[in-house]
Protein backbone atom coordinates (compact mmCIF):
# COMPACT_ATOMS: atom_id res chain seq x y z
CA UNK A 1 0.00 0.00 0.00
CA UNK A 2 2.72 2.54 0.94
CA UNK A 3 4.70 1.50 -2.07
CA UNK A 4 1.86 1.60 -4.30
CA UNK A 5 1.31 5.65 -2.58
CA UNK A 6 4.94 6.11 -3.15
CA UNK A 7 5.16 4.96 -6.79
CA UNK A 8 1.86 6.79 -7.10
CA UNK A 9 3.49 10.09 -5.55
CA UNK A 10 6.78 9.57 -8.09
CA UNK A 11 5.17 9.15 -10.98
CA UNK A 12 2.61 12.28 -10.13
CA UNK A 13 6.04 14.03 -9.41
CA UNK A 14 7.93 13.53 -12.38
CA UNK A 15 4.98 14.43 -14.94
CA UNK A 16 4.91 17.47 -13.14
CA UNK A 17 8.73 18.05 -13.55
CA UNK A 18 8.22 17.17 -17.17
CA UNK A 19 5.18 19.64 -17.44
CA UNK A 20 7.35 22.60 -15.78
CA UNK A 21 10.64 21.70 -17.97
CA UNK A 22 8.73 21.38 -21.22
CA UNK A 23 6.90 24.70 -20.10
CA UNK A 24 10.22 26.02 -19.77
CA UNK A 25 11.82 24.96 -22.50
CA UNK A 26 8.96 25.99 -24.71
CA UNK A 27 9.30 29.91 -22.89
CA UNK A 28 13.09 29.79 -23.66
CA UNK A 29 12.85 28.80 -27.49
CA UNK A 30 9.73 32.08 -27.82
CA UNK A 31 12.96 34.24 -25.76
CA UNK A 32 15.55 33.39 -28.31
CA UNK A 33 13.28 33.38 -31.20
CA UNK A 34 12.10 37.03 -29.86
CA UNK A 35 15.94 37.77 -29.01
CA UNK A 36 17.05 36.88 -32.29
CA UNK A 37 14.51 38.70 -34.32
CA UNK A 38 14.44 41.90 -32.36
CA UNK A 39 17.68 42.37 -30.53
CA UNK A 40 20.34 40.73 -32.96
CA UNK A 41 19.17 42.81 -36.18
CA UNK A 42 22.36 43.59 -37.75
CA UNK A 43 23.56 47.21 -36.54
CA UNK A 44 22.27 49.78 -38.57
CA UNK A 45 24.15 49.67 -42.05
CA UNK A 46 26.92 52.50 -42.57
CA UNK A 47 26.32 53.75 -46.17
CA UNK A 48 29.53 55.49 -47.26
CA UNK A 49 28.92 56.96 -51.42
CA UNK A 50 30.59 58.65 -54.08
CA UNK A 51 29.75 60.74 -57.08
CA UNK A 52 31.84 60.64 -60.70
CA UNK A 53 31.23 63.22 -63.14
CA UNK A 54 31.60 62.23 -66.56
CA UNK A 55 32.54 64.79 -69.01
CA UNK A 56 31.57 63.80 -72.37
CA UNK A 57 32.35 65.24 -75.66
CA UNK A 58 28.37 65.59 -76.18
CA UNK A 59 27.05 66.39 -72.63
CA UNK A 60 28.18 65.19 -68.92
CA UNK A 61 26.52 62.77 -66.87
CA UNK A 62 26.64 62.87 -62.79
CA UNK A 63 26.10 59.42 -61.18
CA UNK A 64 25.77 58.67 -57.53
CA UNK A 65 26.95 55.80 -56.20
CA UNK A 66 26.67 53.79 -52.59
CA UNK A 67 27.78 51.15 -50.82
CA UNK A 68 28.06 49.11 -47.37
CA UNK A 69 31.47 50.60 -45.59
CA UNK A 70 31.80 46.93 -44.18
CA UNK A 71 31.27 45.33 -47.35
CA UNK A 72 33.05 47.37 -49.62
CA UNK A 73 35.91 45.26 -50.99
CA UNK A 74 33.46 42.44 -52.14
CA UNK A 75 32.05 42.38 -55.53
CA UNK A 76 28.91 43.70 -56.86
CA UNK A 77 28.09 45.83 -53.79
CA UNK A 78 28.06 49.24 -54.76
CA UNK A 79 25.25 50.45 -56.47
CA UNK A 80 24.20 53.47 -58.71
CA UNK A 81 21.79 55.38 -56.34
CA UNK A 82 20.32 58.01 -59.18
CA UNK A 83 22.02 59.74 -62.45
CA UNK A 84 21.64 63.35 -63.61
CA UNK A 85 22.31 64.89 -67.01
CA UNK A 86 23.39 68.05 -67.18
CA UNK A 87 21.79 70.09 -69.41
CA UNK A 88 23.82 71.60 -72.34
CA UNK A 89 26.98 70.82 -74.17
CA UNK A 90 30.03 68.87 -73.05
CA UNK A 91 33.06 71.24 -70.70
CA UNK A 92 35.04 70.97 -74.01
CA UNK A 93 32.47 73.50 -75.60
CA UNK A 94 32.44 75.68 -72.89
CA UNK A 95 35.69 78.01 -73.31
CA UNK A 96 33.01 80.65 -74.00
CA UNK A 97 30.90 80.23 -71.54
CA UNK A 98 33.69 79.45 -68.54
CA UNK A 99 31.56 82.42 -65.86
CA UNK A 100 28.66 80.08 -66.38
CA UNK A 101 29.94 77.11 -65.83
CA UNK A 102 28.75 76.79 -61.79
CA UNK A 103 25.23 77.45 -62.78
CA UNK A 104 25.69 74.11 -65.84
CA UNK A 105 26.82 71.86 -62.62
CA UNK A 106 24.43 73.16 -60.37
CA UNK A 107 21.36 71.46 -60.98
CA UNK A 108 22.91 68.13 -60.77
CA UNK A 109 25.41 68.79 -58.33
CA UNK A 110 22.24 69.89 -55.87
CA UNK A 111 20.75 66.79 -56.97
CA UNK A 112 23.64 64.99 -55.81
CA UNK A 113 23.76 66.81 -52.35
CA UNK A 114 19.82 66.24 -52.07
CA UNK A 115 20.41 62.42 -52.58
CA UNK A 116 23.36 61.85 -50.15
CA UNK A 117 22.53 62.91 -46.49
CA UNK A 118 24.23 65.86 -45.27
CA UNK A 119 26.21 64.44 -42.73
CA UNK A 120 28.24 62.79 -45.69
CA UNK A 121 28.85 65.28 -47.82
CA UNK A 122 32.33 66.64 -46.30
CA UNK A 123 33.63 62.46 -46.81
CA UNK A 124 31.96 62.33 -50.13
CA UNK A 125 34.47 61.55 -52.94
CA UNK A 126 33.89 63.50 -56.03
CA UNK A 127 36.01 62.40 -59.03
CA UNK A 128 35.64 64.15 -62.45
CA UNK A 129 36.94 62.46 -65.80
CA UNK A 130 36.80 64.39 -69.02
CA UNK A 131 37.07 62.07 -71.94
CA UNK A 132 37.60 62.50 -75.88
CA UNK A 133 36.06 66.06 -76.32
CA UNK A 134 38.47 67.10 -73.97
CA UNK A 135 41.34 65.13 -75.21
CA UNK A 136 40.82 66.87 -78.69
CA UNK A 137 40.93 70.28 -77.25
CA UNK A 138 44.01 69.26 -75.32
CA UNK A 139 45.54 68.17 -78.45
CA UNK A 140 44.18 71.44 -81.02
CA UNK A 141 44.75 74.31 -78.22
CA UNK A 142 46.67 73.04 -74.61
CA UNK A 143 45.70 76.58 -72.72
CA UNK A 144 42.26 76.57 -73.60
CA UNK A 145 42.02 72.85 -72.78
CA UNK A 146 43.68 73.20 -69.26
CA UNK A 147 42.28 77.00 -68.43
CA UNK A 148 38.42 74.56 -68.70
CA UNK A 149 40.10 72.41 -66.03
CA UNK A 150 41.31 74.49 -63.44
CA UNK A 151 37.69 76.48 -64.05
CA UNK A 152 35.67 73.28 -63.64
CA UNK A 153 38.05 72.32 -60.49
CA UNK A 154 37.21 75.84 -59.27
CA UNK A 155 33.98 74.78 -59.59
CA UNK A 156 33.25 72.00 -57.97
CA UNK A 157 35.25 72.62 -55.01
CA UNK A 158 32.13 75.22 -54.23
CA UNK A 159 29.94 72.27 -53.30
CA UNK A 160 30.52 70.55 -50.19
CA UNK A 161 32.21 67.34 -51.29
CA UNK A 162 35.51 65.94 -50.90
CA UNK A 163 36.74 66.65 -54.51
CA UNK A 164 39.74 64.04 -55.19
CA UNK A 165 40.49 65.80 -58.76
CA UNK A 166 38.73 66.96 -62.52
CA UNK A 167 40.92 65.31 -64.99
CA UNK A 168 41.64 64.13 -68.33
CA UNK A 169 41.53 60.47 -69.30
CA UNK A 170 43.00 58.23 -71.59
CA UNK A 171 41.43 56.15 -74.13
CA UNK A 172 43.30 53.37 -72.46
CA UNK A 173 41.38 54.17 -68.96
CA UNK A 174 38.63 55.01 -70.39
CA UNK A 175 38.44 51.39 -71.84
CA UNK A 176 39.78 49.81 -68.84
CA UNK A 177 37.52 51.09 -66.31
CA UNK A 178 34.43 50.36 -69.06
CA UNK A 179 35.63 46.74 -69.31
CA UNK A 180 36.24 46.43 -64.85
CA UNK A 181 33.00 48.16 -64.57
CA UNK A 182 30.44 45.40 -66.71
CA UNK A 183 32.63 42.44 -65.56
CA UNK A 184 32.24 44.11 -61.88
CA UNK A 185 28.20 44.10 -62.06
CA UNK A 186 28.37 40.70 -63.51
CA UNK A 187 30.16 39.43 -61.17
CA UNK A 188 32.92 37.90 -63.36
CA UNK A 189 35.88 38.79 -61.04
CA UNK A 190 34.92 36.41 -58.22
CA UNK A 191 33.39 33.61 -59.92
CA UNK A 192 35.02 30.71 -58.56
CA UNK A 193 36.44 27.34 -59.82
CA UNK A 194 34.26 24.60 -58.89
CA UNK A 195 35.93 21.04 -58.06
CA UNK A 196 35.25 19.73 -61.53
CA UNK A 197 36.39 22.57 -63.40
CA UNK A 198 39.56 22.75 -61.79
CA UNK A 199 42.00 22.82 -64.25
CA UNK A 200 44.04 25.71 -66.19
CA UNK A 201 41.90 26.10 -69.11
CA UNK A 202 42.02 30.31 -69.79
CA UNK A 203 38.29 30.46 -70.85
CA UNK A 204 37.17 28.96 -67.87
CA UNK A 205 36.87 32.46 -66.06
CA UNK A 206 35.95 34.19 -68.92
CA UNK A 207 35.39 37.51 -68.54
CA UNK A 208 33.01 40.01 -70.72
CA UNK A 209 34.72 42.45 -73.48
CA UNK A 210 33.22 46.26 -73.55
CA UNK A 211 32.58 48.27 -76.34
CA UNK A 212 32.11 52.21 -75.84
CA UNK A 213 30.87 54.50 -78.35
CA UNK A 214 30.88 58.16 -77.43
CA UNK A 215 30.43 61.30 -80.03
CA UNK A 216 34.37 61.64 -80.35
CA UNK A 217 35.96 58.22 -79.45
CA UNK A 218 35.34 54.26 -79.54
CA UNK A 219 36.47 51.70 -77.02
CA UNK A 220 36.86 48.14 -77.73
CA UNK A 221 38.72 46.23 -75.04
CA UNK A 222 38.33 42.34 -74.04
CA UNK A 223 40.80 39.35 -72.65
CA UNK A 224 42.33 37.60 -75.00
CA UNK A 225 43.58 34.32 -76.36
CA UNK A 226 46.87 33.89 -74.06
CA UNK A 227 48.94 33.71 -77.39
CA UNK A 228 47.91 36.75 -78.68
CA UNK A 229 48.78 38.88 -75.60
CA UNK A 230 52.69 39.37 -76.89
CA UNK A 231 52.23 41.32 -80.08
CA UNK A 232 51.48 44.91 -79.40
CA UNK A 233 52.34 45.61 -75.37
CA UNK A 234 51.08 49.23 -75.75
CA UNK A 235 47.92 47.55 -76.03
CA UNK A 236 47.92 45.59 -72.97
CA UNK A 237 46.71 46.20 -69.36
CA UNK A 238 47.77 43.86 -66.79
CA UNK A 239 45.01 43.76 -63.95
CA UNK A 240 45.74 41.41 -60.37
CA UNK A 241 41.63 41.91 -59.11
CA UNK A 242 40.35 39.52 -56.58
CA UNK A 243 43.35 37.00 -56.88
CA UNK A 244 43.18 36.08 -60.32
CA UNK A 245 45.36 37.96 -63.53
CA UNK A 246 44.05 39.72 -66.17
CA UNK A 247 45.66 40.43 -68.94
CA UNK A 248 43.79 42.89 -71.23
CA UNK A 249 43.61 44.42 -74.41
CA UNK A 250 42.17 47.80 -75.30
CA UNK A 251 42.55 50.44 -77.80
CA UNK A 252 40.75 53.75 -78.31
CA UNK A 253 39.86 55.35 -81.59
CA UNK A 254 40.01 59.09 -81.03
CA UNK A 255 37.88 60.72 -84.23
CA UNK A 256 35.60 57.34 -84.23
CA UNK A 257 33.04 58.37 -81.80
CA UNK A 258 29.67 58.55 -83.90
CA UNK A 259 29.64 62.70 -84.15
CA UNK A 260 33.60 63.11 -85.35
CA UNK A 261 32.92 60.01 -87.71
CA UNK A 262 29.99 61.87 -88.78
CA UNK A 263 31.96 65.05 -89.34
CA UNK A 264 34.54 62.86 -91.09
CA UNK A 265 32.39 61.56 -93.56
CA UNK A 266 30.97 65.18 -94.34
CA UNK A 267 34.48 66.64 -94.42
CA UNK A 268 35.39 63.49 -97.16
CA UNK A 269 32.23 63.98 -98.83
CA UNK A 270 32.23 67.48 -100.15
CA UNK A 271 35.83 66.90 -101.84
CA UNK A 272 34.70 67.23 -105.40
CA UNK A 273 31.37 69.27 -104.77
CA UNK A 274 29.97 72.57 -105.35
CA UNK A 275 29.05 73.12 -101.66
CA UNK A 276 25.69 70.77 -102.25
CA UNK A 277 25.99 67.42 -100.98
CA UNK A 278 23.52 64.85 -101.83
CA UNK A 279 23.95 62.12 -98.52
CA UNK A 280 22.80 59.13 -98.38
CA UNK A 281 22.88 58.57 -94.42
CA UNK A 282 19.94 61.26 -94.33
CA UNK A 283 16.56 60.78 -95.04
CA UNK A 284 14.82 62.06 -98.49
CA UNK A 285 13.27 65.73 -97.99
CA UNK A 286 16.04 66.30 -95.09
CA UNK A 287 18.06 69.55 -95.55
CA UNK A 288 20.98 70.91 -93.55
CA UNK A 289 23.26 73.72 -93.65
CA UNK A 290 26.41 73.78 -91.73
CA UNK A 291 29.52 75.85 -91.98
CA UNK A 292 32.84 74.84 -92.97
CA UNK A 293 34.47 76.05 -90.22
CA UNK A 294 32.17 73.72 -88.20
CA UNK A 295 33.37 70.72 -89.64
CA UNK A 296 36.88 71.52 -89.67
CA UNK A 297 37.83 72.79 -86.59
CA UNK A 298 38.52 69.29 -85.42
CA UNK A 299 41.73 67.91 -86.05
CA UNK A 300 39.82 64.62 -86.82
CA UNK A 301 39.08 66.35 -90.22
CA UNK A 302 42.29 67.97 -91.17
CA UNK A 303 42.86 65.37 -93.46
CA UNK A 304 40.45 66.52 -95.03
CA UNK A 305 41.19 69.90 -95.50
CA UNK A 306 41.08 71.68 -98.78
CA UNK A 307 40.85 75.14 -99.69
CA UNK A 308 37.21 75.82 -100.75
CA UNK A 309 35.23 78.75 -102.88
CA UNK A 310 31.98 78.63 -100.14
CA UNK A 311 32.30 78.31 -96.42
CA UNK A 312 28.54 76.92 -95.82
CA UNK A 313 27.42 73.62 -97.21
CA UNK A 314 24.14 72.34 -97.43
CA UNK A 315 23.34 68.26 -96.91
CA UNK A 316 20.69 67.04 -98.72
CA UNK A 317 19.36 63.28 -97.69
CA UNK A 318 19.18 61.02 -100.47
CA UNK A 319 18.14 58.06 -97.53
CA UNK A 320 19.60 54.73 -99.01
CA UNK A 321 20.98 52.47 -96.92
CA UNK A 322 23.70 50.35 -98.56
CA UNK A 323 25.30 53.73 -100.22
CA UNK A 324 25.62 55.05 -96.99
CA UNK A 325 27.34 52.17 -96.01
CA UNK A 326 29.77 52.34 -98.32
CA UNK A 327 30.42 55.82 -97.80
CA UNK A 328 31.24 54.93 -94.11
CA UNK A 329 33.25 51.70 -95.50
CA UNK A 330 35.54 54.09 -96.43
CA UNK A 331 36.60 55.44 -93.47
CA UNK A 332 38.31 52.36 -91.67
CA UNK A 333 41.53 51.67 -93.59
CA UNK A 334 42.23 48.14 -93.60
CA UNK A 335 44.75 48.73 -96.49
CA UNK A 336 47.84 48.02 -93.96
CA UNK A 337 48.89 45.92 -91.33
CA UNK A 338 52.03 45.55 -89.94
CA UNK A 339 50.92 42.56 -87.29
CA UNK A 340 49.03 39.70 -87.57
CA UNK A 341 45.62 40.87 -87.45
CA UNK A 342 44.27 44.47 -87.37
CA UNK A 343 41.13 46.33 -86.94
CA UNK A 344 41.66 49.49 -88.88
CA UNK A 345 44.32 52.07 -89.46
CA UNK A 346 47.19 49.51 -88.82
CA UNK A 347 45.88 49.37 -85.07
CA UNK A 348 46.93 45.63 -83.69
CA UNK A 349 43.44 43.79 -82.82
CA UNK A 350 43.75 40.03 -81.46
CA UNK A 351 41.22 37.07 -82.34
CA UNK A 352 37.92 38.32 -80.75
CA UNK A 353 37.24 36.41 -77.25
CA UNK A 354 33.73 36.02 -75.39
CA UNK A 355 30.99 37.82 -74.93
CA UNK A 356 30.89 41.64 -75.37
CA UNK A 357 28.71 43.81 -73.92
CA UNK A 358 28.16 47.30 -76.20
CA UNK A 359 27.07 50.26 -74.32
CA UNK A 360 26.75 54.19 -74.06
CA UNK A 361 25.68 55.13 -78.03
CA UNK A 362 25.70 51.85 -79.44
CA UNK A 363 22.91 51.31 -77.07
CA UNK A 364 21.24 54.79 -77.65
CA UNK A 365 21.17 53.91 -81.01
CA UNK A 366 20.49 50.62 -81.45
CA UNK A 367 17.29 50.92 -78.89
CA UNK A 368 15.85 53.48 -81.21
CA UNK A 369 16.00 51.13 -84.07
CA UNK A 370 14.52 48.31 -81.71
CA UNK A 371 17.30 46.32 -82.86
CA UNK A 372 18.33 45.56 -78.69
CA UNK A 373 15.16 43.49 -78.68
CA UNK A 374 15.24 41.80 -82.35
CA UNK A 375 14.62 37.66 -82.05
CA UNK A 376 17.58 37.34 -84.27
CA UNK A 377 19.74 40.39 -83.41
CA UNK A 378 22.48 39.32 -86.25
CA UNK A 379 24.45 41.97 -88.83
CA UNK A 380 21.48 40.98 -91.76
CA UNK A 381 18.75 41.85 -89.26
CA UNK A 382 20.20 45.30 -88.37
CA UNK A 383 20.97 45.44 -91.92
CA UNK A 384 17.61 45.01 -92.91
CA UNK A 385 16.03 47.84 -89.93
CA UNK A 386 18.63 50.10 -91.89
CA UNK A 387 17.38 49.47 -94.89
CA UNK A 388 13.72 50.05 -94.19
CA UNK A 389 14.56 53.37 -91.96
CA UNK A 390 16.63 55.12 -94.13
CA UNK A 391 14.55 54.86 -96.88
CA UNK A 392 11.73 56.45 -95.20
CA UNK A 393 10.88 59.96 -95.67
CA UNK A 394 12.02 62.97 -93.38
CA UNK A 395 8.64 64.33 -92.97
CA UNK A 396 6.60 61.25 -91.85
CA UNK A 397 9.32 60.47 -89.36
CA UNK A 398 9.37 63.79 -88.21
CA UNK A 399 5.04 63.00 -87.91
CA UNK A 400 5.62 59.61 -85.78
CA UNK A 401 8.32 61.01 -83.55
CA UNK A 402 7.52 63.85 -82.35
CA UNK A 403 9.05 63.60 -78.58
CA UNK A 404 12.16 62.39 -80.01
CA UNK A 405 15.23 65.49 -80.54
CA UNK A 406 15.29 66.15 -84.09
CA UNK A 407 19.18 66.38 -84.20
CA UNK A 408 19.25 62.70 -82.51
CA UNK A 409 16.10 61.58 -85.10
CA UNK A 410 18.11 62.85 -87.95
CA UNK A 411 20.77 60.57 -87.84
CA UNK A 412 19.92 57.54 -86.71
CA UNK A 413 19.81 56.15 -90.51
CA UNK A 414 23.61 57.51 -90.18
CA UNK A 415 24.75 56.50 -87.09
CA UNK A 416 23.00 53.21 -87.01
CA UNK A 417 24.70 52.70 -90.52
CA UNK A 418 28.04 53.54 -88.55
CA UNK A 419 27.47 51.04 -85.94
CA UNK A 420 26.86 48.24 -88.49
CA UNK A 421 30.12 49.20 -90.03
CA UNK A 422 32.55 49.74 -87.65
CA UNK A 423 31.45 45.95 -85.67
CA UNK A 424 31.78 44.40 -89.38
CA UNK A 425 34.27 46.43 -90.70
CA UNK A 426 36.06 48.07 -88.75
CA UNK A 427 36.70 44.95 -85.62
CA UNK A 428 35.56 41.99 -87.99
CA UNK A 429 32.66 40.57 -85.66
CA UNK A 430 31.26 38.10 -88.72
CA UNK A 431 27.89 36.46 -89.02
CA UNK A 432 29.04 33.76 -86.22
CA UNK A 433 30.44 36.33 -83.97
CA UNK A 434 28.13 38.62 -83.71
CA UNK A 435 25.51 37.31 -81.35
CA UNK A 436 28.37 37.01 -79.27
CA UNK A 437 27.47 41.70 -78.92
CA UNK A 438 24.83 42.43 -76.44
CA UNK A 439 24.05 46.11 -76.40
CA UNK A 440 22.86 47.13 -72.84
CA UNK A 441 22.43 50.22 -70.95
CA UNK A 442 22.40 48.66 -67.22
CA UNK A 443 22.82 46.08 -65.22
CA UNK A 444 21.19 46.09 -61.95
CA UNK A 445 19.71 49.24 -62.35
CA UNK A 446 23.96 50.47 -62.51
CA UNK A 447 24.99 52.61 -65.51
CA UNK A 448 27.62 50.68 -67.98
CA UNK A 449 30.04 53.04 -68.47
CA UNK A 450 33.50 53.98 -67.44
CA UNK A 451 32.35 56.10 -64.88
CA UNK A 452 31.88 53.43 -61.88
CA UNK A 453 34.88 51.28 -63.05
CA UNK A 454 36.91 54.40 -62.35
CA UNK A 455 35.87 55.27 -58.56
CA UNK A 456 36.16 51.56 -57.96
CA UNK A 457 39.36 52.06 -58.26
CA UNK A 458 40.54 55.69 -57.04
CA UNK A 459 38.70 54.16 -53.96
CA UNK A 460 40.72 50.83 -53.94
CA UNK A 461 38.02 49.17 -54.03
CA UNK A 462 38.67 46.61 -55.93
CA UNK A 463 41.24 43.85 -53.89
CA UNK A 464 44.24 42.35 -55.36
CA UNK A 465 43.31 39.54 -53.34
CA UNK A 466 40.09 37.69 -52.88
CA UNK A 467 38.51 39.20 -49.39
CA UNK A 468 38.12 36.41 -46.30
CA UNK A 469 34.62 35.19 -46.21
CA UNK A 470 32.45 36.59 -44.09
CA UNK A 471 31.04 34.93 -40.73
CA UNK A 472 27.10 33.64 -40.25
CA UNK A 473 24.50 36.35 -41.67
CA UNK A 474 21.64 37.67 -38.88
CA UNK A 475 19.15 35.31 -40.58
CA UNK A 476 21.82 31.94 -40.30
CA UNK A 477 22.14 33.06 -36.82
CA UNK A 478 18.81 32.80 -36.10
CA UNK A 479 18.14 29.93 -37.89
CA UNK A 480 21.05 28.03 -36.51
CA UNK A 481 20.34 29.35 -32.90
CA UNK A 482 16.41 27.73 -32.92
CA UNK A 483 17.40 24.47 -35.02
CA UNK A 484 20.24 23.69 -31.87
CA UNK A 485 17.94 24.82 -28.86
CA UNK A 486 15.19 22.21 -30.64
CA UNK A 487 17.74 19.82 -30.83
CA UNK A 488 18.64 20.16 -26.91
CA UNK A 489 15.19 20.13 -25.92
CA UNK A 490 13.80 17.18 -27.50
CA UNK A 491 17.57 15.55 -26.11
CA UNK A 492 16.59 16.78 -22.65
CA UNK A 493 12.95 15.72 -22.75
CA UNK A 494 13.79 11.87 -24.20
CA UNK A 495 16.64 12.14 -21.40
CA UNK A 496 14.54 12.77 -18.75
CA UNK A 497 11.85 9.93 -20.11
CA UNK A 498 14.72 7.64 -20.38
CA UNK A 499 15.46 8.58 -16.61
CA UNK A 500 11.90 8.08 -15.46
CA UNK A 501 10.46 5.45 -16.71
CA UNK A 502 13.04 2.64 -15.45
CA UNK A 503 11.85 3.51 -11.88
CA UNK A 504 8.59 1.98 -12.34
CA UNK A 505 9.78 -0.87 -14.78
CA UNK A 506 12.46 -1.96 -12.03
CA UNK A 507 9.25 -1.60 -9.76
CA UNK A 508 6.93 -3.78 -12.44
CA UNK A 509 9.82 -6.46 -12.68
CA UNK A 510 10.98 -6.39 -8.54
O1 LIG B 1 19.30 59.39 -76.81
C1 LIG B 1 20.28 59.39 -77.56
N1 LIG B 1 20.16 59.04 -78.85
C2 LIG B 1 21.21 59.02 -79.70
N2 LIG B 1 22.45 59.33 -79.33
C3 LIG B 1 22.63 59.69 -78.06
C4 LIG B 1 21.59 59.75 -77.12
N3 LIG B 1 22.10 60.14 -75.92
C5 LIG B 1 23.42 60.32 -76.12
N4 LIG B 1 23.73 60.07 -77.40
C6 LIG B 1 25.05 60.14 -78.06
O2 LIG B 1 25.94 59.32 -77.36
C7 LIG B 1 27.26 59.83 -77.52
C8 LIG B 1 27.83 59.99 -76.13
O3 LIG B 1 29.12 60.45 -76.28
P1 LIG B 1 29.94 61.13 -75.09
O4 LIG B 1 29.41 62.49 -74.82
O5 LIG B 1 29.99 60.18 -73.96
O6 LIG B 1 31.33 61.30 -75.81
P2 LIG B 1 32.80 60.69 -75.53
O7 LIG B 1 32.63 59.43 -74.75
O8 LIG B 1 33.36 60.44 -76.90
O9 LIG B 1 33.53 61.77 -74.82
C9 LIG B 1 27.12 61.16 -78.26
O10 LIG B 1 27.36 60.94 -79.64
C10 LIG B 1 25.66 61.51 -78.06
O11 LIG B 1 25.14 62.27 -79.13
CA1 LIG C 1 31.41 58.58 -73.14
Amino acid sequence: MEDTKDSELKRCCSKNILIILGFSFLIAIIALIAVGMTQNKPLPENIKYGVVLDAGSSHTSIYIYAWPAEKENDTGVVRQLDECTVKGPGISKQAEYLDDLEMYMSECMEKAMHVIPQSHHQDTPVYLGATAGMRLLSAENRTQARIIMDKVTHTLNKFPFDLRGARIITGEEEGAYGWITINYLMGEFTQKSSWFNFNTDENSFETSGALDLGGASTQITFQPFLNDTYESPKNMLYFYLYGKYYSVYTHSFLCYGKDQALLQKLAKGIQGTNGILYDPCFHDGYERVMNMSDIFKTSCTQKFYMAYPFNQIKIIGAGNYDKCYASLHELFNTSFCFYSSCSFNGVYLPKLKGNFGAFSAFYYVLEFLNFTSSEVPNKDTLANILREFCSRPWNELKKQYKNIKENYLSEYCFAGTYILTLLHKGYHFTMDTWNRVHFMDKIQNSSVGWSLGYMLNLTNMIPAEQPVSRPLSNSTYVFLMVFFSLILVVVVILALLIFHKPSYIWKDIA
